[in-house]
């Protein structure tokens, strides 16, 4: 695939404790403190705290800037109207049933839509003036932001692009992401997104915590998503005195302001609260070589908490290519009812469980305890398919978004977009009685 991405390089590492200065400024980095009363070349200091100040050190979250000018010199924030973003949970009234969306629109070739524009919210629960809740976006764009930056006061997104690549400008530094790679963007980071192309995919967004790596338990020291894989920006300013617009989401609202220069004027920095990018081909799958089926939480590439031990306020879990080795199993996703909300996506090709219906660029919801699993074909062939080792999801990628929250479907998510499939409860209509009252069926 052509990209029009130049060579990008990162640190390597996550959570770390990073440093990076801008080669065109050596020296930029304060030695020793983090406030000297003038910094080197005339910059301003800015911390940027992603935690609270006491949180314990292993929690503890926060960059230093070193910018041309502090984020401060802005005029007075305004509503912006544009795009589909909300946290109005009681739009619509509660549905138990399965939910399947057809391919989300690309936008319209005869209007420019650039991606914060293009956010449209599907669902979600909670509210980030009390810093509990999730929401879960899809982006749909074709244009770049230009001159505009976008941060999010509410929490942290994480972004799976599905069609078109990201090149995503940010105060640390450029990342470029492309389709099976994602990229986490933390409360409060400004960053801009440049496309050229027709570009969509969705976003989780985690109000109360930050991503974190899950444990490994008796896996041990390495697996799953390894440490290293995550990739942060380098220093990368641009000094430019022009009109630049700052887009904020504050308490689910968008409001722009002005500002005379580029918010991008990031000289130097350190500290261990950044943007990171992870490409899903670095994960590392653990499963069984024995028999039965895995919970999927096996795939979890990444995690946030919620306060009661092990329940995720939201998992990102995904469903790679992989061997399939068990013995005497029904390999693929069991008949579940679960106490968790389950979100998926599909960023390439088929997904195991069903193959037909749930396309690449659609997605699926089956809320706390809604009964859902593989649909009449997938059921019928995988309890007959003589079980040698092959390989499943070959050049697919689908994805789910776990979460302990029971998640409501916004307006747009019903109505709007026009992409719910009334047919989704037929796929397991065909699944007809087998028992026959003998044992041997
Ligand atoms: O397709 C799903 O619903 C997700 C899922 C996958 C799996 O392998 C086991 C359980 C589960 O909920
Ligand atoms: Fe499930």
């Amino acid at each position: 695939m052509q990209t029009m991405s130049e060579k990008i390089e990162y640190m390597s590492g996550f959570g770390s404790e990073f440093s990076s200065e801008d080669p065109r400024c050596p020296g930029s980095l304060p030695k020793g403190q983090n406030s000297p009363q003038k910094c080197p070349y005339g910059l301003y200091a800015e911390q940027l705290s992603g935690s609270a100040f006491t949180a314990p050190r292993v929690e503890n979250k926060r960059s230093w800037l070193y910018r041309i000018r502090p984020s401060a010199g802005h005029a007075p924030f305004e509503p912006f109207q544009k795009g589909n973003i909300t946290h109005n949970w009681d739009e619509q009234e509660p549905d138990p049933n399965q939910m399947r969306w057809n391919p989300f629109d690309l936008p319209d070739k005869t209007k420019n839509v650039d991606f914060v524009e293009g956010l449209n919210t599907v669902c979600g629960a909670g509210d980030p003036k009390c810093k509990a809740g999730i929401a879960i976006h899809i982006y749909s764009c074709n244009s770049s932001m230009g001159n505009r930056a976008f941060y999010n006061a509410d929490g942290d997104f994480l972004i799976v692009p599905q069609v078109g690549e990201l090149r995503i400008k940010t105060e640390f530094g450029k990342m470029c992401v492309q389709p099976n790679e994602i990229c986490v963007i933390q409360q409060g980071m400004r960053f801009c997104v440049e496309v050229s192309e027709d570009s969509r995919g969705y976003v989780l967004e985690v109000f109360g915590q930050h991503f974190v790596l899950p444990d490994l338990g008796p896996i041990g020291a390495n697996g799953l998503a390894n440490p290293r894989d995550f990739l942060t920006p380098l220093a990368c300013y641009e000094d430019l005195d022009s009109t630049h617009e700052i887009i904020s989401k504050y308490q689910g609202k968008l409001f722009v302001c002005q500002q005379d220069h580029s918010p991008f004027d990031v000289v130097a920095w350190h500290g261990n609260y950044t943007p990171y990018k992870y490409d899903l081909a670095n994960f590392n799958v653990i499963n069984s070589v024995s028999f039965d089926h895995c919970d999927p939480s096996i795939f979890t590439v990444l995690t946030c908490q919620s306060e009661k031990k092990g329940t995720a306020i939201a998992d990102f879990v995904i469903f790679p290519p992989r061997w399939s080795v068990q013995e005497h199993t029904f390999r693929p996703p069991y008949y579940h009812r679960n106490c968790m909300s389950e979100f998926m996506g599909l960023i390439l090709g088929q997904y195991e469980a069903k193959k037909g219906g749930f396309l690449p660029g659609g997605a699926t919801l089956h809320s706390m305890m809604t009964p859902h699993g593989p649909d009449f074909k997938c059921f019928s062939e995988a309890s007959e398919e003589p079980l040698k080792p092959c390989r499943v999801a070959e050049g697919t990628q689908a994805f789910m978004f776990e979460s302990c929250l029971g998640l409501a479907v916004t307006k747009w998510g019903y109505d709007t977009c026009q992409k719910l499939d009334p047919e989704y409860f037929k796929c397991w209509q065909g699944l007809k009685k087998n028992f026959t009252g003998s044992k041997f069926a």
